[in-house]
């Protein structure tokens, strides 16, 4: 025991010495690598080490991108459901949109189960409490979640998710270790994007919540490096143009290899 003692003792004291010779060797090194301090401020300034530097080292990850999702944000009635659809409309071989978890009631215009399951809250509870989830969240007082199983379901056949999220939910996918490519959809004036909530809400106390949800959501956006693809909502043909633009930059290779495999058939 006591030998033990001794011996982590001087592993300690051998390791203390060796960090001072560290500090002392990269602190003349980074005085004659200037550019090395700049970007070592750049991390340290930063709200998130963490973040930042997972998006800093990204280019240089020799892994290849396939099936990345695509993980799409941006507040309520933005416009993130119509531009998603025009993706999947036209890349609809290589996409498809996740289907999440919600305890919220089903709206009068929604038919049948589309892009939601809709679920009790005990049930929702029991599937958090089995870890189902790779992120779910509180938005206006119902829980959405979205299960591993899912994103599976879809990988499985091939094609890269979809998938919908508020910002909470995006850092928590990106949390939990998920590649995605982050994208995160502005509206051109909150004016705007008041008409386009007035057609989606049944109360004038929703409509209102969802306003306050939005001004936190950009702000939350603004001040984090997480979505390195962003765009404005103005005019929705040059939305979708600009969106189209992103989708092929970003899932260029999955888009050749589609296109390959198609004229093979
Ligand atoms: N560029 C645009 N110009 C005008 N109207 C638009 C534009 N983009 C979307 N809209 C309209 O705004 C409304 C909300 O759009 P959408 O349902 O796609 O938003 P969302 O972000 O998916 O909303 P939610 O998160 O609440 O589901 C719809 O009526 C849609 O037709």
């Amino acid at each position: 025991m006591e030998e033990n003692v001794n011996f982590d003792n001087e592993v300690l004291a051998y390791l203390t010495v060796r960090k001072d010779q560290l500090i002392d060797s990269h602190k003349h090194y980074i005085q004659s690598h200037p550019e090395i301090r700049e970007v070592l401020n750049d991390f340290l300034s930063s709200n998130d080490v963490f973040v930042f530097a997972k998006e800093y080292y990204h280019p240089f990850n020799p892994t290849p991108l396939k099936y990345k999702p695509l993980i799409v944000v941006g507040p309520s009635g933005v416009g993130k459901g119509t531009l998603i659809k025009e993706i999947i409309n036209k890349y609809g071989g290589l996409f498809e949109s996740k289907i999440s978890y919600t305890t919220r009631a089903k709206k009068s215009f929604e038919k049948s189960e589309g892009s939601y399951h809709f679920i009790t809250k005990e049930d929702f509870m029991r599937r958090v409490e089995r870890n189902e989830f790779v992120e779910w969240c509180n938005v206006h007082g119902n829980l959405y979640g979205t299960t591993f199983a899912e994103l599976d379901r879809i990988k499985q056949k091939g094609k890269i998710p979809i998938i919908e999220v508020d910002v909470q939910g995006a850092i928590k996918i990106n949390e939990r270790a998920i590649e995605g490519n982050f994208l995160f959809i502005y509206p051109p004036a909150f004016e705007e994007l008041r008409k386009r909530l007035g057609t989606r809400t049944e109360t004038e106390e929703e409509f209102k919540l969802r306003i306050q949800n939005a001004i936190k959501e950009i702000e939350m956006a603004n001040n984090s490096v997480l979505f390195t693809n962003r765009l404005v909502n103005d005019e929705l043909e040059q939305a979708i143009d600009q969106f189209y633009t992103l989708v092929e930059a970003l899932y260029f290779q999955e888009l050749k290899n589609l296109k390959e495999q198609q004229q093979n058939q």
